[in-house]
């Protein structure tokens, strides 16, 4: 994001946990360990210091993994002017509590309405070149919103405003859960049908998750939800992708995420949104079929043939009126 905000403000402060990050972004301006050929901005300097880090600043963007978005976010409470305005990337669901990242931020900072969150089809890798992309900012408050729309837009980069911050940042993280399954199918050989098949059923369990948290389904038919939806499972640079595909090849988790230095988020995700739908009787065959096979010893093929062997049922594309969502025969 440094790249579409630092045209626009005067400086940007990044904040990295080691010296040896701060001091290759400050000498050499380049991150050693993410996007390694990316020049910064001259008006980005990095600090490991969070204090200074947000000292007399306008706004926050907050970008870490999702597991430690709560932690960052207790550290930064008492730094962080009570009226600057922040940005959450982080896409994922609280384990437990269930709550979506704007939340898990509000509740640390204070003040939701100066809290909004951002999603999309927004790969680093190609914004950083330059390439035409576009996101969602969402907040409850209009004019936070609109101040993260005019901080990111730019000649490359389109960003739409949307008051549905529950509903996009659904989207955000089950579209990750589905982008697993595409990579578990695009790895055991599977074609072009078969991942069609997952991204619009997958869509479909998205919408019902939304309903059920008091989201707008519609959203899921946006860029937060049909656009990161189809660049997370067809995109070579998706994590969550990938790592279904080296499932297959035999890799774990924390293999996958040690080699790759990247977080997999669709993997705690899996977890949250299952416990989520069992608690509230949501059907995600999907999610319920990448839980098993991560955290439950299930074999892959037995989850697939899981997932084939459902009861046939009238097509519902999840996105039907809200009192819908707890209907049997939906899925
Ligand atoms: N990369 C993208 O294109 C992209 C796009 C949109 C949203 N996101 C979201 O942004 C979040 C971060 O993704 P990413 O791609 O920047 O990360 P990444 O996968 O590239 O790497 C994870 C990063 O987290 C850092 N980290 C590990 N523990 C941490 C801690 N305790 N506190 C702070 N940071 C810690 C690691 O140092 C590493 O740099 C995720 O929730 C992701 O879904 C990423
Ligand atoms: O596509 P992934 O799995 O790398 O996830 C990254 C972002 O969510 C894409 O917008």
């Amino acid at each position: 994001m440094t790249g579409l905000v630092s045209p626009a403000v005067d400086e940007v402060v990044l904040w990295a946990r080691t010296s040896q990050a701060v001091d290759a972004m400050n000498l050499e301006h380049r991150n050693p360990n993410h996007l390694v050929d990316y020049t910064l901005a001259p008006n980005v300097v990095a600090t490991s210091d969070l204090a200074v880090a947000v000292r007399d600043v306008d706004a926050a963007i907050l970008a870490t993994p999702s597991a430690y978005l709560r932690e960052t976010c207790r550290n930064l409470a008492s730094h962080l002017a009570k009226n600057a305005r922040v940005l959450v990337l982080s896409k994922g669901m609280e384990r437990g509590t269930h709550l979506l990242m704007h939340e898990v931020a509000a509740q640390e900072l204070g003040n939701p309405t100066r809290v909004a969150a951002l999603s999309g089809p927004n790969h680093a890798e190609e914004i950083c070149k330059g390439m035409v992309s576009a996101a969602v900012v969402a907040s409850e408050d209009a004019e936070t919103a609109a101040y993260f729309q005019g901080l990111l837009s730019g000649p490359t980069f389109r960003a739409y405003v949307s008051d549905d911050v529950r509903g996009v940042e659904c989207c955000g993280a089950v579209k990750n859960v589905v982008a697993i399954a595409c990579g578990i199918a695009s790895g055991m050989g599977m074609g072009d049908n078969t991942l069609a098949v997952l991204m619009t059923r997958g869509i479909a369990e998205i919408g019902r998750v939304v309903a059920a948290l008091g989201g707008n389904p519609m959203t899921c038919m946006g860029l937060a939800g049909m656009g990161d939806l189809v660049v997370t499972c067809t995109s070579e640079h998706s994590r969550n992708r990938s790592f279904g595909r080296a499932l297959v090849a035999g890799e774990t988790l924390d293999a996958y995420q040690a080699r790759t230095h990247m977080v997999v988020e669709g993997a705690p995700a899996s977890e949250s949104v299952l416990e989520l739908a069992q608690e509230r009787g949501i059907e995600v065959p999907i999610t319920a079929g990448v839980h098993s096979v991560l955290y439950e010893g299930r074999p892959i093929d037995e989850a697939m043939e899981g997932l084939l062997t459902r009861v046939p049922r009238t097509e519902f594309y999840g996105m039907e009126e809200r009192d819908t969502a707890s209907k049997e025969n939906q899925c």
